[in-house]
């Protein structure tokens, strides 16, 4: 683990219908850091984000908050200590209202959150909608900001993001790359970021982590990443 990290991992391994997905994986993220995490189709990408968010006990290797392992803690557990994730797919539920759905996420467990916590979220993510209105009529955008709004209500230590910027427009992906560097730089929160748009990532994040195969081939600045052989070989000559 490198010294001050926030939240990461070491040694998972992980096997799934009897064939290995992840292979001694470690990585490691520091509060107030972004951490790209790339990798061809089928490299293992969300199934590390399952490991570390508690939904896939890996054979081998562990998870690690502030330097403490998080040991057999399921996925609600590792949420209450402020592991926080959201999904490639941004599921809302479509028959409440945005102002119920908020109600919802303060009354999901103690201490329980504020009106006022909420309005404050949905200030920060930049969620302009009636809260009357019913989730499933918000469109793409809207849906992110407001899951990411519910989580963002309870300030969590460390945001697992699985491709955020999928099925926005570019004005949408500029507007959620400023607020991502808002949520690191302001909020010093540690964030792993899934995404396939490489120059998305060379823009925003700090480092970069590349899965090949379920290992980890590369590590290190983007610059310096997208350089490296290895990965051309196996990411960007690949996805061709
Ligand atoms: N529940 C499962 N049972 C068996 N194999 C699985 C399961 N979930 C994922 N896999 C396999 O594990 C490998 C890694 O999948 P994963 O979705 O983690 O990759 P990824 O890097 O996120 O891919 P993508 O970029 O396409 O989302 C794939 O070969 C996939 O078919």
């Amino acid at each position: 683990m490198i010294e001050g990290a926030r939240f990461g991992c070491e040694g998972v391994s992980l096997s799934l219908g009897g064939r290995q997905i992840l292979k001694n994986v470690a990585l490691a993220v520091r509060g107030g850091e972004m951490l790209g995490l790339i990798g061809p189709n089928g490299a293992g990408k969300t199934s590390l984000f399952e490991v570390l968010s508690g939904r896939y006990v890996p054979q081998r290797g562990e998870v690690f908050l502030n330097q403490q392992p998080l040991g057999k803690l399921d996925i609600f557990q590792r949420a209450r200590r402020g592991v926080a994730r959201t999904y490639q797919s941004p599921v809302v539920p479509n028959s409440l209202t945005v102002g119920e759905v908020f109600r919802a996420a303060r009354k999901a467990y103690p201490p329980y959150m504020s009106v006022h916590d909420a309005e404050w979220a949905a200030r920060l993510v930049g969620l302009e909608v009636s809260w009357s209105r019913l989730a499933g009529t918000l469109d793409t955008f809207d849906r992110r900001k407001l899951l990411l709004a519910c989580l963002m209500m309870r300030r969590p230590q460390v945001l697992l993001m699985d491709e955020p910027a999928s099925g926005l427009i570019n004005t949408e992906i500029a507007e959620l790359d400023l607020l991502l560097r808002k949520l690191v730089d302001e909020y010093h929160i540690a964030v792993i970021l899934i995404e396939h748009r490489l120059e998305l990532l060379g823009a925003i994040a700090d480092r970069i982590v590349v899965l090949d195969l379920g290992a980890v081939i590369a590590e290190g600045d983007p610059e310096t990443v997208f350089k490296d052989p290895k990965v051309r070989a196996a990411y960007f000559e690949g996805a061709a």
